[in-house]
């Protein structure tokens, strides 16, 4: 029989010629252990059942699970790495989201995407390769057909290096994000030509740099910063192609109009330009300005310590830019993007973040002094509680604000504090 060309922790791969037709096919062997049996019914069964052409598809099984036959590869990517460019990992990650895609939707979770398997197969006519996932014996099934566990419930799943870190503890917890990550470490792998370790960061630099933010949102740690889905995960692989060709203002322009259009909700692409370009007054002010408030609020809630950041940005650059030729009506949508993000904090209890950003707020309304904003303000500062109040009081103190906003007596805002410091005692 030969020595097999494939030997893995649970099974064995052999070529094998298929006796009805002599084709060259790969036969997929359990090694002597119920486990391994066990995953590659696992394996028969998902691979059967998610017939797409980038799922490595399964020709024939034994009923008993103890082989299966599948289209032999070319070889894996580890091994093909050294014949592939970036234009072909891009290829390779366009294609293979799409497949987890389908996978996530019928709610199958791969679980072990690394760089030994995804396999190639070639096409006898023109060479052309066909990546498919293959080895899905780690999947995670909807729940209605799980059989049986194939590792403890709090036992790690995946390989080193390319598990998501919340599958170290409970694999069996780990859904699409996981399989989002372990993809991005494959990036990483393949830009930065090194083995991803634990879950050391592993970012591109130097002539690589355009795939930093791709690598970066997709490895993560934290699951809700990584792209929320696979069309996520490829809106996010066309930006690395758009970045070294573009201005950053062009790149934010596109990807706000595209946002907008499609009413998107995964702000990060947008929120990681703007922090790296944090010096440009058009990005902020022309462009990041026009999120639509009910998703900026949604974000904001969710990352407060980044929407404090840009808030408190964009209320510096309206202070500091030339307004050159631009209607001053404008101004109020770049203040309103400040007002909508301190409200959302002061309303989540961030009250040392909404400080920050209200002083930086006052300031530029002061600037401005635009009537239609400060009737705004003073709507929203009429209801704010005491301890909310408390703390814009500081703000609007520290940013030379008090004066700007004083009112008549029968002004009265809820918060005591904010009643005293603004309400002028000697008006009629
Ligand atoms: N269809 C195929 N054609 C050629 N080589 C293959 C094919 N399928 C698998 N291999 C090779 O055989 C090796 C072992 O296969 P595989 O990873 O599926 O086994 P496993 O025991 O399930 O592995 P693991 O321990 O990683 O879970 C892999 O390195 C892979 O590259």
């Amino acid at each position: 029989m030969g020595d097999p060309i494939g030997v893995g922790g649970f099974a064995r791969v052999w070529k094998a010629k298929r006796k009805a037709d002599g084709e060259i096919v790969a036969l997929k062997e359990s090694r002597d252990v119920s486990l391994g049996r066990e995953r590659l019914r696992r394996e028969i069964d998902v691979q059967s059942k998610l017939a797409h052409p980038h799922i490595m598809p399964i020709l024939e099984f034994d009923p008993d699970s103890r082989w299966f036959t599948m289209p032999l590869a070319k070889g894996n990517l580890h091994e093909l790495r050294n014949q592939l460019n970036e234009e072909d990992l891009a290829t390779l990650i366009h294609v293979i989201s799409d497949a987890l895609s389908v996978a996530h939707e019928a709610k199958y979770f791969h679980r072990d995407i690394t760089p030994k398997n995804i396999l190639a197969l070639e096409n006898p006519v023109d060479g052309d390769l066909r990546w498919v996932i293959a080895d899905w014996g780690l999947v995670r099934q909807p729940d209605s057909q799980v059989s049986q566990r194939l590792t403890k419930t709090g036992a790690a799943l995946g390989t080193y290096g390319y598990a998501a870190p919340e599958t170290w503890w409970n694999g069996h917890v780990a859904t699409a994000p996981a399989d989002v990550y372990s993809l991005g470490r494959v990036a990483a792998w393949f830009i930065c030509n090194q083995e991803p370790a634990g879950n050391e960061e592993l970012l591109p630099e130097g002539p690589q740099q355009h795939w930093r933010a791709f690598v970066r949102a997709c490895t993560s740690r934290e699951i809700a910063r990584r792209p929320t889905s696979m069309a996520a995960v490829k809106e996010r692989l066309d930006a690395v192609f758009l970045q070294p060709s573009v201005m950053p203002t062009e790149h934010m322009r596109v990807l706000i109009d595209d946002f907008i259009i499609q009413q998107g909700q995964d702000l990060s692409a947008i929120v990681d330009l703007a922090l790296e370009h944090r010096e440009s007054s058009l990005l902020y002010i022309d462009h990041l300005a026009r999120i639509p408030s009910a998703q900026l609020e949604v974000w904001a809630a969710a990352e407060s310590t980044n929407a404090s950041a840009l808030a408190q940005n964009m209320a510096r650059h309206l202070v500091s830019m030339d307004w050159d030729n631009r209607d001053r009506d404008y101004a109020n949508t770049p203040l309103n993007f400040v007002l909508v993000i301190l409200k959302v904090l002061l309303s989540n209890a961030r009250y040392g973040l909404g400080e920050d950003v209200a002083e930086e707020y006052f300031r530029a309304e002061l600037h401005w002094n635009s009537p239609r904003q400060k009737i705004r303000t003073e709507s929203w500062l009429e209801r704010l509680d005491e301890k909310a109040g408390q703390a814009m009081a500081q703000a609007l103190r520290a940013a030379g604000a008090v004066e700007y906003h004083h009112q008549s007596p029968s002004w009265q805002p809820r918060s005591v504090t904010l009643r005293t410091a603004l309400v002028t005692q000697n008006s009629s």
